[in-house]
């Protein structure tokens, strides 16, 4: 059976209830009372449709540390939150920074079939910082590569990151930065603030990634180029990135004119947010659990309520999940000892709507636009983030709005459970998530 009923779903959220007939991967019909006597019938009374979920920022794990996390399981995270397409970031073991590595994450992505994998290729050979990847072989690669990233690891060499820029340009691709100038976070365990005093943490200071973010967007405006800011986290990344954004469009027609193109069609400068900078603190150290240990660190309630607002504004573009498994053994240790990073597709749209929807600062069209449209628009994917219209690919999410349910690491589809909300009951649920009018995951379940 390739066809597919979907009765009763708000489209974005808005309107009267409707069904969606999808046949052959396409929405082919929206009314109501459609009758299909071949399809199979999925009773989403009340659920708000949006387009499947893109994710710019994902850590799969594989190849190299497969007892945290691999395709298969990660996929299943992705379908179960309501995601079609990842990103999975370059810092696994091989690094992927090269056309083989790359190539095996691209064809056991689409062997697993839950969720479109893109692979992420590094920016220098290693995460090393010092040499360029071969970035033209990755992008010619079967896989395509379109976003390069050293993640983990800030591009912190100026000439590197110009040159990262350059190429990448030439090659219709876009550089995500991971903003932390290594010189002032050297040692550094948490957010440098009163807390991280209090505590005894070496501190983080905001000024580390607000400079490389200042750094990055002078250059990718130089040169014209595209630039991704990962993980925004702190109040005055946003008033960089603000005034960079308003620069950016204010210079274009200069930057022509002096001989300077810019990458033409998607955004120049993107930013993103990940669910934990929105809702989290560093009011949680106290506890000196690592679970709440990530990169960057938790910030203050000021920087969050700034991320937030930036995030409705669209001065941050999108929601990226930055997911990033850790075995038990590097989590479940002294502070220092642990590795920094915290699960998160699973639970993503829950954080969002606890955080920017029932604030009133989203609505159902505003998460479509940071965690499928703006995303998909800055990978360069055509086929994600599509309007739900007669034609258009069964690529989408069908959320309970009312519902809520309480975390549990252990229940989650990851092979490690760090989950910062572990225990927190959170709003909104995943129903159904169709992959090009494939049923990928259902109350729940993943549908192999
Ligand atoms: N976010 C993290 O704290 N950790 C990430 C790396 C990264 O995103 O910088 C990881 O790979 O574990
Ligand atoms: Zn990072
Ligand atoms: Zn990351």
């Amino acid at each position: 059976m390739n066809k597919t009923l979907l009765r009763g779903v708000r489209l974005y959220g808005e309107g009267d209830p409707v069904d969606l007939l999808i046949s052959d991967g396409v929405i082919a019909e929206i009314g109501t009372d459609l009758a299909d006597a071949d399809a199979e019938v999925v009773d989403a009374a009340g659920q708000v449709a949006l387009p499947g979920f893109v994710d710019l920022h994902t850590h799969l794990r594989e190849p190299g540390r497969e007892d945290t996390e691999t395709i298969a399981t990660g996929s299943a995270a992705a379908a179960l939150g309501g995601y079609t397409a990842v990103f999975a970031m370059a810092n696994t073991d091989p690094v992927a920074d090269n056309a083989v590595v790359i190539e095996h994450v691209w064809r056991r992505g689409r062997e697993v079939g839950l969720v479109d994998v893109h692979p992420i290729g590094a920016v220098t050979v290693g995460l090393g910082g010092e040499k360029l990847a071969e970035l033209g072989t990755m992008a010619r690669s079967a896989a395509g590569v379109r976003v390069f990233s050293d993640d983990g690891h800030c591009v912190a060499d100026p000439l590197i990151m110009r040159r990262a820029l350059e190429y990448s340009k030439a090659l219709d691709a876009v550089i995500a930065q991971h903003a932390e100038e290594p010189r002032l976070t050297v040692g550094a365990q948490a957010h440098e603030g009163e807390q991280a005093s209090r505590l005894g943490l070496a501190g983080w200071p905001a000024a580390a990634e607000e400079s490389i973010v200042a750094r990055d967007c002078l250059l990718a405006l130089h040169v014209g180029a595209r630039l991704h800011v990962c993980h925004v986290s702190t109040a005055g990344t946003v008033e960089v990135l603000r005034w960079a954004k308003t620069r950016g469009d204010a210079i274009a027609p200069q930057a022509t004119r002096a001989g300077i193109v810019p990458q033409a069609g998607r955004p120049g400068i993107s930013a993103e947010v990940t669910p934990h900078h929105l809702l989290l603190t560093d009011e949680r150290l106290a506890s000196y659990d690592p679970v709440n240990k990530v990169n960057p660190p938790l910030r203050t309630e000021a920087d969050a309520k700034a991320l937030r607002e930036a995030l409705a504004e669209g001065v941050i573009d999108c929601v990226a999940t930055d997911h990033a498994p850790h075995a038990v053994q590097d989590k479940d240790c002294e502070w220092a000892a642990a590795r920094p990073g915290m699960l998160g597709l699973q639970t993503a749209l829950s954080v969002v709507i606890e955080t920017m929807v029932r604030p009133g600062l989203l609505d159902w069209r505003g998460v479509a636009r940071v965690m499928s449209e703006r995303p998909a628009e800055i990978a360069g994917l055509s086929d994600h983030g599509r309007p739900l219209e007669v034609g258009e690919p069964a690529t989408l999410v069908l959320i309970d709005p009312d519902a809520s349910w309480t975390v549990r690491g252990a229940a989650l589809a990851s092979v490690a459970g760090n989950t910062p909300y572990e225990g927190m009951t959170l709003p909104g649920r995943v129903m159904t998530t169709v992959l090009r009018g494939r049923i990928t995951a259902h109350d729940g379940r993943i549908r192999a």
